[in-house]
């Protein structure tokens, strides 16, 4: 198969910043996607519904100041912290405009400093959410010292995740980006009303991408690229039909020099090969007649959302990814393959 004609994608789990920085990166995503869920972790974080309305108008600000885009509808959430009140998820749902909630553990990522220090001291807005069928998305890796930086993810369905659920059952929760074996059998062995994002970056990529001769900040994310065993668990849980995994690029931008630093920034930018660098890992396992569920039904399906009506193509045609590209106060990002070539083309 040569090309490929799926119905048009849209992206789970995705960075779109603020301000320069959105302008600069949101055409990527808008000749690609349709929709996105637009993550929360602003400085200062999305809390609000008022927020989520500002925020998403200087979104389609920033889509209409580009012509001939695509039609491209951002789907907003909440940045959940100890203080969020159970009357917030009413708003959200009236709203109309914000489709979930989102939790990072105090400290798990960037921007995550205002996140929540225990998620039992947000079980009466967890509680109405369950009720009200707003999803809860997780960035579900804990921060205790004791535990190591790879198995973070792990120890966070023992600690965290079997608990939250055995106390809210019926709650919604996407496990997103997730990155290990663990938490591959652990989605497809729950219900319904459980489901996981998966990243491209992940899909290709194991850990010694990040020490390839030599340390390789643009590929460190977190949550951070792990074992092979656990990226061929993940490839095989994206392509056997099941249908609560879905496409989140997680897509990541930091400016070059917040990268390249004796402390460098957690996030890769996929943007500019959003869909194609799954395509990639589609057919590196034979299964690209599954690359569509997974792009633009799974996701749409799981949020009782209409799938989207028009169509994108790609070709398997290899380009070139430019070295940098534009981003923010005067600096450029580094996208994922820069100056590598990428296997699949949008047409
Ligand atoms: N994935 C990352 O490594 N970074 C994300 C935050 C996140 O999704 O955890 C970011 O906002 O930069
Ligand atoms: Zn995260
Ligand atoms: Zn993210």
């Amino acid at each position: 198969m040569n090309r490929l004609t799926l119905t048009r994608p849209d992206d789970w789990h995705l960075h779109l910043r603020d301000g320069a920085a959105l302008a600069a990166v949101l055409p990527d995503t808008a000749r690609r996607f349709a929709r996105a869920i637009v993550m929360p972790n602003l400085r200062p974080p999305v809390t609000t519904v008022a927020l989520a309305a500002a925020y998403r108008d200087r979104i389609l600000a920033a889509h209409a100041a580009t012509p001939g885009l695509p039609a491209f509808e951002p789907l907003m959430t909440l940045y959940l912290t100890d203080n969020t009140a159970p009357d917030e998820i009413d708003r959200a749902i009236e709203s109309g405009f914000v489709k979930a909630v989102k939790l990072y553990p105090a400290g798990a990522t960037t921007n995550s400093d205002s996140g929540v220090t225990d998620v039992a001291r947000c079980d009466a807005t967890i509680a109405r959410m369950a009720e009200r069928g707003l999803p809860l998305l997780i960035h579900g890796e804990v921060t205790d010292g004791d535990v190591d930086v790879f198995d973070r993810e792990a120890v966070f369905i023992e600690r965290v995740l079997r608990p939250l659920l055995a106390r809210h059952p019926a709650l919604r929760v996407v496990f997103e980006h997730i990155t290990t074996q663990d938490a591959a059998e652990f989605v497809a062995a729950a219900g319904d009303n459980i489901a996981a994002t998966v990243t491209a970056h992940h899909l290709l990529m194991n850990r010694n991408a990040i020490f390839a001769g030599g340390v390789r900040p643009h590929h460190y994310c977190l949550p951070v690229l792990k074992r092979e065993v656990h990226r061929q668990a993940l490839v095989a849980a994206v392509t056997s039909g099941n249908r609560r995994f879905f496409l989140g690029t997680d897509s990541a931008p930091h400016a070059k020099g917040a990268k390249e630093a004796a402390c460098g920034c957690a996030g890769c930018y996929t943007s500019h090969a959003g869909i194609e660098l799954y395509a990639e890992a589609f057919d590196a396992a034979g299964a690209l007649d599954r690359l569509e569920a997974f792009a633009s039904f799974n996701g749409p399906d799981w949020y009782g959302l209409p799938r989207n009506a028009s169509q994108i193509t790609l070709v398997r045609e290899s380009w070139e990814v430019k070295a940098e590209q534009e981003f923010a106060d005067g600096d450029v990002l580094v996208p994922l393959r820069a100056g590598e070539r990428v296997a699949w083309r949008l047409e």
